[in-house]
């Protein structure tokens, strides 16, 4: 209950963070355009009676209050309108950069892997419309509340056994509650086949693998596991609607016999006399009216409930994101040296003892088991020195270089940074004195200057900055030949957009992370694959020349690469062998030592001869 309610609030709260005068006004007009109906049954009833009784006056006076009430449902529907319409846009702008925040906003990586995780966002994401849609739904219960409460009060006024009318409101809506349930249960187990739906509609359509797709002649095959899995999902869907038409016929009926129950009453009391013409008027009025409202109560509950429970699984990301910061503050806290001052330690503002690994273990979690992948690493990276891991595919390289980065923590073990433990440090504090390129590049479709500038956010507009890291990244020529130079903008899908190569885009990923000038800790993971080897062989050696120069602040260069030619120009070569370390040493040191290293380099080397 207490999820449900902060849930509610949370929704709600978007929506009156975004426009908090047309929230307040949607639900006001709201409350006069739902109560405009019975009042204005009740002016026909008077109409009619005073006809009846020859009191013109009573009668005129009733037509201008029909006429008052028409003008005032209408003015209030309009502005509802345009109320509903202008929350529903900003609180939508709203719920998207909230939730872009709490995805993106954790320090770590690791939720990425969680298929807990991976489920409540995929479904939030297909959801995510609905996140600004709490107060519309508010609105429309209170609406039909109010029209419920009035329309009891005028039929109780007749007699109180008309009340059965607005009562039937409840199995209606406890039937609706059923057919959402129904939908819902079907959503939820076809929601790993729907996955399943878009991802294979997803590599049919997308233009990153068109050519395996044609070269392998996977079209049809792609095709055919499509309408496979999308029949699986429309079958269980199709026999929850089924189910759900089946309780609308029934809510249906019951709504039909409240009907006729009702005028056949007072039909009764008319001809009794203990009641008016005015009030049969009044009773086909709001009785004609009560199925509509029923229905809206119904689509209105079921929204509202249907919102709801995307609000829990906001709820859901919001604690989790809440629980990672507490972790992470956790893990500072035990980290942080005994009986050190309240306030985080600072990093330093250049490196003299360098990063060192103790007995680190990490192990990725996944279907319940956590598969171990670095297996006690003891590794020191000394204060300005260009190290480069080397290993097969799958030896732990990118995970090694990822928690250095911060993004995992180990399982056991610690990362020290001149002697800290890094895990006592706030993770945004490590991550604005690292730099890097990485496999998985970003293509930012912005404009090359602002792909290149966010790779250190305060000089994104230093143009000059911008410049010298397009040359450092080896991308100046690449820059020079577009159509605006470095204002021009990236990706197909803009009218004046321009598309780059597999190497021009890694050049542009490199002169990011190439941004900040005097990081303690740079990364170079794979960032060159698509470059050829003569290419990636120049630039390492610039960028290592450009460390050693720099050894003055002790960063400290991490480079991955499976080209032997870039790794041998390195201080110090670890090879890492199904997350352990089996060598580590100069290239001098590893090729006299005759062993992995010296194996694999002798057989590239002849490769190039
Ligand atoms: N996000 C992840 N979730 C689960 N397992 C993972 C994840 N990332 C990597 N692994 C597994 O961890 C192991 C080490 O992967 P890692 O990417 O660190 O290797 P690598 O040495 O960088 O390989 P490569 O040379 O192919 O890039 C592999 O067996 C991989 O399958």
């Amino acid at each position: 209950m207490r999820d449900t309610l902060r849930s509610y609030a949370a929704l709600m709260g978007i929506g009156f963070r975004a426009a908090p005068w047309h929230a307040t006004c949607q639900l006001l007009t709201g409350i006069v355009s739902a109560v405009s109906f019975p009042i204005g049954a009740l002016g026909a009833k008077i109409i009619v009676d005073s006809a009846r009784s020859g009191d013109l006056h009573a009668a005129l006076g009733a037509a201008l209050l029909l006429g008052a009430v028409c003008a005032g449902a209408l003015a209030s529907v309009f502005y509802y309108v345009h109320c509903l319409f202008t929350v529903q846009e900003r609180a939508g702008a709203v719920a998207t950069r909230e939730l872009m925040a709490l995805v993106g906003g954790t320090d770590g990586l690791a939720h990425h892997e969680s298929p807990d995780y991976q489920d409540q966002v995929q479904r939030i994401r297909e959801e995510q419309g609905q996140l600004a849609g709490m107060v519309n739904a508010t609105a429309g219960v209170v609406r039909v509340t109010a029209t419920l409460a009035v329309t009891a009060v005028l039929l109780v006024g007749i007699d109180p056994w008309l009340l059965f009318l607005p009562l039937l409101a409840l199995p209606s809506l406890w039937l609706g509650k059923v057919r959402r349930d129904l939908r819902k249960r079907a959503d939820e187990e076809t929601s790993e086949a729907e996955r399943l739906r878009r991802h294979l509609f997803e590599l049919g359509t997308s233009p990153d693998y068109g050519a395996e797709l044609r070269v392998f002649g996977l079209t049809d095959v792609l095709g055919a596991r499509h309408r496979a899995v999308a029949e699986q999902v429309a079958r269980r869907r199709n026999r929850a609607d089924w189910g759900a038409a089946g309780l609308a016929a029934v809510d249906g009926l019951v709504t039909a016999l409240g009907y006729i129950g009702a005028i056949t009453l007072v039909l009764l009391l008319v001809v009794h006399r203990h009641a008016t013409a005015g009030d049969v008027v009044l009773v086909v009025g709001l009785a004609g009216q009560m199925s509509a409202t029923v229905g809206t109560a119904v689509n209105y509950g079921t929204y509202f409930l249907q919102i709801l429970t995307v609000g829990r699984r906001f709820t859901w990301l919001r604690r989790y994101a809440a629980d990672e910061r507490r972790a992470a503050g956790a893990a500072r806290a035990q980290a942080a040296p005994p009986g050190g001052a309240a306030a985080p330690p600072q990093l330093p503002a250049r490196l003299r003892e360098g990063i060192e690994l103790r007995d680190v273990h990490f192990g990725y979690t996944g279907g319940g088991r956590t598969r171990e992948v670095l297996r006690g690493v003891d590794l020191r990276l000394p204060p300005g020195s260009v190290v480069a891991l080397v290993g097969d595919n799958g030896a732990g390289k990118s995970t090694l270089v990822k928690m250095l980065c911060g993004f995992y923590r180990p399982d056991r073990g610690t990362i020290l940074v001149d002697g800290t433990d890094l895990a006592a440090h706030p993770a945004a504090a490590w991550r604005d004195r690292c730099a890097g390129a990485f496999q998985d590049y970003a293509r930012l479709e912005f404009t090359v200057r602002e792909n290149v500038g966010v790779g250190d956010l305060p000089r994104i507009a230093d143009r000059d900055a911008v410049a010298a890291a397009i040359d450092r990244g080896g991308a100046t020529a690449t820059v020079a030949a577009l159509p605006a130079g470095d204002a021009t903008r990236l990706g197909t899908r803009w009218p004046d957009g321009v598309d780059l190569s597999g190497g021009q885009w890694q050049k542009l990923a490199l002169a990011r992370g190439l941004m900040r000038e005097q990081p303690l800790l740079r990364v170079f993971d794979e960032p060159t694959a698509a470059l050829d080897a003569h290419t990636e062989h120049a630039l390492f050696e610039r960028f290592a020349a450009a460390a050693r120069e720099g050894r003055d602040t002790g960063g400290i260069t991490v480079l991955v690469s499976h080209r032997f030619s870039t790794v041998s120009m390195a201080d110090l070569i670890v090879v890492l062998d199904g997350g352990r370390i089996t060598e580590t040493g100069t290239h001098r040191e590893l090729v006299a030592l005759g062993g992995t290293y010296a194996e694999l380099y002798a057989l590239q080397s002849r490769g190039y001869r």
